[in-house]
């Protein structure tokens, strides 16, 4: 007998901009249900939402439409000392105990506050001022693009846990031989804690150009060759992108991931897919 565990599944949502993006948003987590998810993320992403209503609030709905545990986003860069403070007692009486501190993307028209300029130091102050919440940090099996080398970048995220998170999350990424890797150097570097794999399945070719040039992924020439076959054809283009997701997974199983976490993008019809071909990988 195999006495090792299963990997987690779970998903991730952001907040619906339109009343058409939130009734799809609810169908996407009507079938979130039916996949059992570890948890459910839920982004802040666009600052021109109020966080409150927008992530606090899709947290409250997940809960209530999911009933599985919501981990949210939450943005060092923009967010001062006081605003985590009100947002952490927020989150206390909404029985939300999982936080993924992230410094988030900069805004080039916008200066960032003073309190926390990294990720760490939001995770730092979250544990030390409320240690009962569960945290979670990023991590870039790519190396960040903004930093100067992958050995200044693994130190950073050492720094992370040192600060207080039990897990990391990756950025996507396409090339899972990039991403066992990355797990060696953590290993490397005793970073134990679980490390969840971040799936983005391409299916535009919008996306495909996006995740290189937004999330510094590379996109490997076995899947460039796929997806160039297909490039005029969107149907079959979604068909590869979804393909490809899903042996990506199953070989990260087969490598013994802790977890997949699959970016949504708050469409159904992708978690459905990819459900459907990958349930039985996962813990219940
Ligand atoms: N993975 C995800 O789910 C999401 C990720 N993001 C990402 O958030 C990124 C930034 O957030 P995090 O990774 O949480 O930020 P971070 O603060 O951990 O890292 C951001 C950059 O600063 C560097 N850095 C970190 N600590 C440092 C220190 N003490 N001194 C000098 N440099 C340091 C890192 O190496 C990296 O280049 C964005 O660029 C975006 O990629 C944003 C939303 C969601
Ligand atoms: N740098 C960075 N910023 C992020 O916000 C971020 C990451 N990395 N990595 C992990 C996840 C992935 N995220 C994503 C991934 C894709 C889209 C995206 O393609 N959005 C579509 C709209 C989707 C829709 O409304 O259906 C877009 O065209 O913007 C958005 C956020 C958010 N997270």
């Amino acid at each position: 007998m195999s006495s090792i565990q299963p990997p987690t599944l779970s998903f991730e949502v952001f907040p619906p901009q339109s009343p058409a993006d939130r009734a799809a948003l609810l169908t996407t987590l009507d079938q979130l249900r039916g996949c059992h998810p570890a948890f459910v993320s839920v982004t802040y992403t666009n600052h021109q939402l109020d966080y409150e209503q927008a992530t606090l609030g899709l947290a409250q709905t997940v809960q209530a439409r999911v009933g599985c545990p919501v981990m949210v986003h939450l943005l060092a860069a923009y967010t001062s000392k006081t605003q985590v403070s009100r947002i952490l007692a927020d989150l206390e009486s909404l029985g939300v105990t999982q936080i993924l501190g992230l410094r988030g993307d900069l805004d080039p028209g916008q200066t960032p506050g003073a309190d926390f300029p990294h990720a760490s130091d939001l995770i730092r102050f979250i544990k030390a001022r409320n240690p009962q919440f569960r945290l979670a940090g990023a991590g870039y099996p790519a190396g960040h693009p903004e930093s100067p080398t992958r050995e200044a970048d693994l130190a950073h995220l050492q720094e992370k846990v040192a600060a207080g998170c039990d897990r990391v999350m990756t950025q996507v990424f396409y090339d899972n031989q990039q991403f066992d890797r990355f797990r060696a150097d953590c290993a490397a570097r005793d970073i134990t804690v679980p490390i969840l794999a971040g799936i983005l399945p391409i299916l535009s070719r919008q996306q495909a150009l996006r995740v290189e040039t937004d999330f510094g992924a590379r996109l490997p020439q076995p899947l460039r060759t796929r997806l160039d076959r297909v490039w005029d054809d969107p149907v079959a283009f979604r068909a590869v992108g979804l393909d490809y997701a899903v042996e990506q997974i199953n070989d990260l199983v087969a490598h013994g991931v802790a977890g997949i976490h699959l970016f949504t993008l708050n469409q159904a019809s992708t978690v459905a897919a990819i459900y459907a071909r990958t349930a039985a990988l996962f813990e219940k």
